[in-house]
């Protein structure tokens, strides 16, 4: 890695002089410049000279004892832009899209900014066939539908938008029609400039390749609503040490996103809004680099965990239990990212479909979707001995036990998971609270855990579980999991769990809320959200 980033506390951890600490150049001192995206090196375009750059200008002071970020980037001059970088190597074909968890509501799925990072990817085969200014034509239609930046959420009430906020918010809109391009520019013009990077990354990437870039330009983009951001990042910064992730490699990232950025929204970038981007970017950074050194301290990067324990209920699910090898803390409700050994560095989430056990075994749930790469290893090829990599606990779906209020929840098909550590959870605490469980299925054979929840009525008479199917015969409760629930209640003093399909998530909390439940008594899924509903 060329660019190391520097601690500002002792002047520079790499030798760089202390009045550069925050602000890492990516040119060598003796003026030659960082490979060009050709492969070949040349002086950066347009970076201006140490101390010269108008971000360099704006920087804030030194933070003692932190990493610091990026350097300065301007933009291709309009007459000639660069070309653009070649592809990186070709790699296997990419492992397709898959989903074992929604978002959360509040972010329809081309918003969502990611959960955690997904390795960016192989192909990148940035401005392959694209002319040298066709980045410049911003109305273009948009090239794809995989990015497209969420649009600016309204300041609150009272609460006005601050300068960078606004000039970040205005790159964002110049770049929305040209977003996929800007992507694929950036990732190729990160593994050309950093070819170690690389090896963080799988091996083939898939559909969510634009993660990390979506993940920085959505967090740019709320950067005012500091609570929110700060755990959204610490979270990120958190999951990103199973990649590997180290602190030196946010300044090369923040060198490429503002490249891509200066190439891609020439109209609306000048020296004011790099310098808030680097400001915003250094920002986002710092809040990554301390999550993680903090967690580091606590808890590993990753868990081995072997599989003890594989079920096929329906030819399509398993639950597969395994016993990680050293104590694995997390609570009901909550979920993880998980890694086989057949697709390295391709991480995917599932819930805990038990609260905490003696034993220490941890249960999934899996679903094979047809496209779906590790769901299907992990339900037709995994086996007990299989060592499989867990990431941290995540997620804030979990009971509230400073109430006595009642739990409604929704789990739908392998969304039942966590709904059922949930009423462990419930039973361990021993406290006889009302739960009702609707649980929905496309058709009664899918219900492929309905006798584990039916034990546990039989078990508890606090708990009651109604199954519903949707789309075949049954001789229950027959519709959708919102308007079935929509028929009983009221639900005066239930607090509701919501776990499914985003389409259920979505429509479920409408109808909650239409109900009268108020929303911050509704908890669910916060995969890919900023937003996610927030404990009550
Ligand atoms: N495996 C796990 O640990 C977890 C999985 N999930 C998610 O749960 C989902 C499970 O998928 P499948 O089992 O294939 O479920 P599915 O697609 O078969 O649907 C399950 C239930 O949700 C209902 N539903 C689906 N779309 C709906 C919509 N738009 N509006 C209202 N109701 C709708 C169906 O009618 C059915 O009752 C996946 O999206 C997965 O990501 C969520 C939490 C944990």
């Amino acid at each position: 890695m060329k660019d190391a980033a520097t601690r500002s506390a002792d002047g520079g951890a790499h030798g760089r002089g202390r009045d550069r600490g925050w602000f890492t150049p990516t040119q060598p001192p003796d003026g030659a410049g960082a490979p060009a995206p050709d492969g070949h090196s040349r002086p950066q375009e347009g970076s201006p000279p140490p101390g010269q750059g108008a971000a360099e200008a704006a920087r804030p002071a030194a933070r003692p004892g932190k990493w610091v970020a990026v350097r300065s980037v301007k933009p291709p001059a309009p007459a000639g832009p660069s070309p653009a970088p070649a592809p990186p190597p070709a790699a296997p074909p990419s492992p397709p899209p898959e989903q074992q968890r929604p978002p959360g509501h509040q972010w329809p799925p081309e918003q969502q900014p990611l959960a955690e990072h997904q390795p960016l990817a192989e192909h990148q085969r940035p401005a392959e066939h694209q002319r040298p200014a066709e980045h410049q034509r911003p109305a273009e239609p948009p090239p794809d539908q995989r990015f497209r930046p969420a649009p600016a959420p309204a300041p609150a009430a009272g609460a006005a938008e601050s300068p960078d906020t606004h000039a970040v918010r205005s790159t964002l809109a110049e770049l929305e029609p040209v977003a996929d391009k800007a992507t694929s520019y950036f990732y190729a013009l990160l593994f050309i400039r950093n070819p170690d990077l690389r090896a963080l990354f799988p091996v083939a990437m898939d559909t969510q390749r634009d993660r990390l870039f979506k993940a920085l330009l959505t967090a740019a983009r709320h950067a005012d609503d500091a609570a929110t951001l700060t755990a959204y990042l610490s979270r990120l910064g958190r999951g990103h040490r199973k990649y590997g992730t180290r602190p030196e490699h946010y300044p090369a990232v923040g060198e490429c996103l503002l490249a891509a950025l200066a190439r891609y929204a020439p109209a609306t970038w000048n020296e004011a809004t790099e310098a808030a981007w680097v400001r915003t970017y250094t920002a986002i950074s710092q809040i990554m680099i301390d999550a993680a050194a903090e967690d580091e301290e606590q808890s590993p990067a990753w868990w081995q965990a072997e599989i003890v324990r594989h079920e096929l209920r329906t030819p399509d699910i398993a639950v597969v239990t395994v016993r990680p090898d050293q104590p694995y803390p997390f609570l009901a409700g909550q979920y993880t990212t998980l890694e086989t050994p057949w697709w390295p560095r391709v991480w995917r989430h599932y819930s805990f479909s038990a609260a905490p056990r003696p034993d220490g075994l941890l249960s999934f749930h899996v679903k094979a979707v047809p496209a779906g790469w590790v769901s299907g290893a992990l339900v037709h090829r995994a086996r007990p001995g299989d060592v499989l990599r867990l990431g941290p606990p995540a997620g804030s779906m979990i009971v509230d036990h400073s109430t006595d209020n009642g739990l409604l929840c929704l789990g739908g098909g392998t969304g039942i998971a966590p709904i059922k550590a949930l009423v462990e959870d419930v039973a361990e605490h021993g406290r006889c609270r009302p739960v009702e469980v609707f649980y929905g299925a496309r058709h009664t054979g899918d219900l492929y855990d309905i006798d584990t929840m039916l034990q546990l009525q039989r078990a508890h008479n606090w708990l009651s579980v109604r199954p519903v199917v949707s789309d075949g015969p049954t001789r229950g409760l027959s519709g959708e999991l919102p308007a079935i629930v929509r028929q009983y209640g009221p639900w005066p003093a239930y607090d509701a769990y919501l776990s499914g399909p985003p389409g259920m998530i979505r429509s479920g909390v409408d109808a909650l809320v239409g109900i009268g439940i108020p929303s911050h008594r509704i908890r669910h899924d916060e995969i890919g959200g900023l937003m996610a509903a927030s404990p009550g």
